[in-house]
Order: structure tokens, then C-alpha cells, then sequence
């Protein structure tokens, strides 16, 4: 059981420091956190919503950092009044990376019996849909986070890259794969072989981001998303993702197989009964996420 289901928090230890600092432990209903604030948001409150609060280090991705995320997305994934998680940063920064100064004398050792980056993956895995709000820098595992998403909206000044061939490596939390099946091969391997930043505009020309917004709308028009997606069904939304992702993964043939198999699968749900008959009735469908 980690400290944080038991009430206690890695912030904790330093709690006293904090205060005395002016800086709070951010608390959702039974979590303390250290690095990040969480909230419930839209009409219904029924869209999570993520921050990264690190703020004087740009939101760089320390264990403990990524580990709340974890803790705050396990929670949201079991809490059933939420229907979509927004996932941002500050103005300045969505992420800029892994932690440098934790990762500096990192030995290979450490990495492979640690399993270094891989509970980074909770992230892609939650079967709730997934919004990253882009603002600043999303750079090495910054851009990774955002990628992890299901969606990603960009501020107008939000810079994407994976430089971390600056500083001797390369990324490690599934850059090059995700940023290839964005981009595809030509653009991601400039940008990763030169370190060099992509705007929000020329994201979102490459196929990387959804949509870009002012600065200041950018949270609020990712909250709005999660709100429309959370008017349908929990269950033909968790599907309809699954189905999208496995496209990733899967050989076309087998794709569009489990894709039939997750609709066929649909067809046992009280929502895909109230959905169609509400259609044939003319009247705007109740759905009960059943
Ligand atoms: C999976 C692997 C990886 O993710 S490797 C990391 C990949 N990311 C990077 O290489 C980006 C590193 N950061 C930068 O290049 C710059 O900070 C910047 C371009 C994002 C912003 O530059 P600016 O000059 O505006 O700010 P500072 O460099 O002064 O940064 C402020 C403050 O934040 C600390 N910081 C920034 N990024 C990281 C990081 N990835 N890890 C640890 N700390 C980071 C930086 O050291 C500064 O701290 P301070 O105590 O004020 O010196």
C-alpha cells in the first residue's frame, strides 16, 4: 500500500518547509499531494482536472511528481461522477521533462533493476478519455505525458520537442515511437536528431495537436471537451478508445476485428438500448454508464 492511501504523503515529510515557504499540500478528497492540485470541474463537475504545480521547475517530471499523477488518475478512474481528465501545467510550462538533476548519476543498473520511467505508463493506461491543455513548454518527457493523452489542445505558445539528445540520450518514456505515429518518420526524426522545438502551430499542422486557443482559453475549452464526451455512454466512450488505440498496435485485419468484437460488445449495454430507442423517440437519450 503506498503512504498516500494511507493518508500520508512524500509531502509530509517536508510539510513544515512548505508552509513555511507559503506553498500548501493540495488535497482532493482523501489524497494529499505535494505536486500537483486536483479539482473537479464543468456544470456537473464531472470532468478531473490534473495540474502540475511544480512550478519553479518547470513542472519537471520528478518521481514524486509523476507518482502523484498516478495516485490522482487511480482515483479519478474509480470516482464514476467522472466522465474525462484534463491533464495541464503552468502558463510557462505543460512539462519540461524528466527530472535532470534526479536522473544526473542515474547508473544503467539503477535504471533496469528500477524499471526507471515505466510507471509513467498509468498514464496511457486509463480507460477514461484523457485531455492534455498544453501550455509553455512540453519538452522530452513533457511532450511524452501529453502524448500519453487521448487528446492534446496547445495554447498558442506551447512549444513540443524531445531534446534530449542535448543531453546525451535520448527519450525514453516512448518519444520516439509516439512522436513517429504523429508526425510520422521524416518530421520526428528532425526534431529528435536536432533537439529543435515545434510551435503549437506547426503541431497542429503536422497532426501532433487537436486545436490551438489563446493562452488564457486554453483550460476552459479542455474542460468544455471533457464535458461533451461525458454527455454519452462511460462504457461506448472507454470502447471507442480502446478500438482507437489498438489501431496503434494491431495489423489492420486484426484491428478491425476487435473493433466488430467491441461493437458487437456494445450491443449488451442498457446505454446502446436507451441511445437508439431515445433516437427513434426523438428525445435526448438518458445515459447511466451500464
Ligand atoms: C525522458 C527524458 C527527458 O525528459 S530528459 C529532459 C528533457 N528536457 C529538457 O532537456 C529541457 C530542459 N530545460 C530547458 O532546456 C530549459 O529549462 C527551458 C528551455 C525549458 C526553459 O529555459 P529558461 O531559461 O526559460 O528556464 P531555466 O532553464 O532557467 O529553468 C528554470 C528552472 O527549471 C529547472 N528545469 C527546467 N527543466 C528542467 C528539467 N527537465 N529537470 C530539472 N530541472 C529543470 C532549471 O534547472 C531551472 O531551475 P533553477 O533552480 O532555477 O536553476
Amino acid at each position: 500500500m503506498s503512504l498516500y492511501r494511507v493518508g500520508l504523503s512524500r509531502g509530509m515529510l517536508s510539510s513544515f518547509q512548505r508552509v513555511m515557504r507559503g506553498e500548501g499540500l493540495h488535497t482532493s478528497s482523501a489524497v494529499q499531494y505535494e505536486y500537483i492540485k486536483v479539482d473537479k470541474r464543468g456544470e456537473k463537475k464531472n470532468v478531473g482536472l490534473i495540474q502540475l504545480n511544480r512550478l519553479k521547475a518547470l513542472n519537471a517530471l520528478c518521481d514524486g511528481l509523476v507518482s502523484e499523477i498516478g495516485e490522482a488518475l487511480q482515483e479519478m478512474e474509480t470516482d464514476t461522477s467522472i466522465d474525462a481528465i484534463v491533464i495541464t501545467g503552468s502558463e510557462r510550462a505543460f512539462a519540461a521533462g524528466a527530472d535532470i538533476a534526479e536522473m544526473k548519476d542515474k547508473s544503467f543498473q539503477d535504471c533496469y533493476a528500477r524499471k526507471f520511467l515505466s510507471h509513467w505508463d498509468i498514464i496511457s493506461k486509463c480507460p477514461k478519455p484523457t485531455i492534455a491543455a498544453v501550455n509553455g513548454f512540453a519538452l522530452g518527457g513533457g511532450c511524452e505525458v501529453a502524448m500519453m493523452c487521448d487528446i492534446i489542445y496547445a495554447g498558442e505558445k506551447a512549444k513540443f520537442g524531445q531534446p534530449e539528445i542535448t543531453l546525451g540520450t535520448i527519450p525514453g518514456a516512448g518519444g520516439t515511437q509516439r512522436l513517429t505515429r504523429a508526425i510520422g518518420k521524416s518530421k520526428a526524426m528532425e526534431m529528435i536528431l536536432t533537439g529543435e522545438f515545434m510551435s503549437a502551430q506547426e503541431a497542429e499542422k503536422a497532426g501532433l495537436v487537436s486545436k490551438v486557443f489563446p493562452v488564457e482559453e486554453l483550460v476552459g475549452e479542455a474542460i468544455k471537451l471533457g464535458e461533451r464526451i461525458g454527455e454519452f455512454s462511460q462504457i461506448a466512450a472507454a470502447m471507442c478508445k480502446e478500438a482507437v488505440n489498438m489501431s496503434d498496435e494491431l495489423p489492420l485485419s486484426n484491428g478491425l476485428l476487435y473493433e466488430k468484437k467491441l461493437f458487437h460488445s456494445s450491443f449488451a449495454t442498457d446505454d446502446k438500448r436507451e441511445g437508439m430507442t431515445a433516437f427513434l423517440e426523438k428525445r435526448k437519450p438518458d445515459f447511466k454508464d451500464n
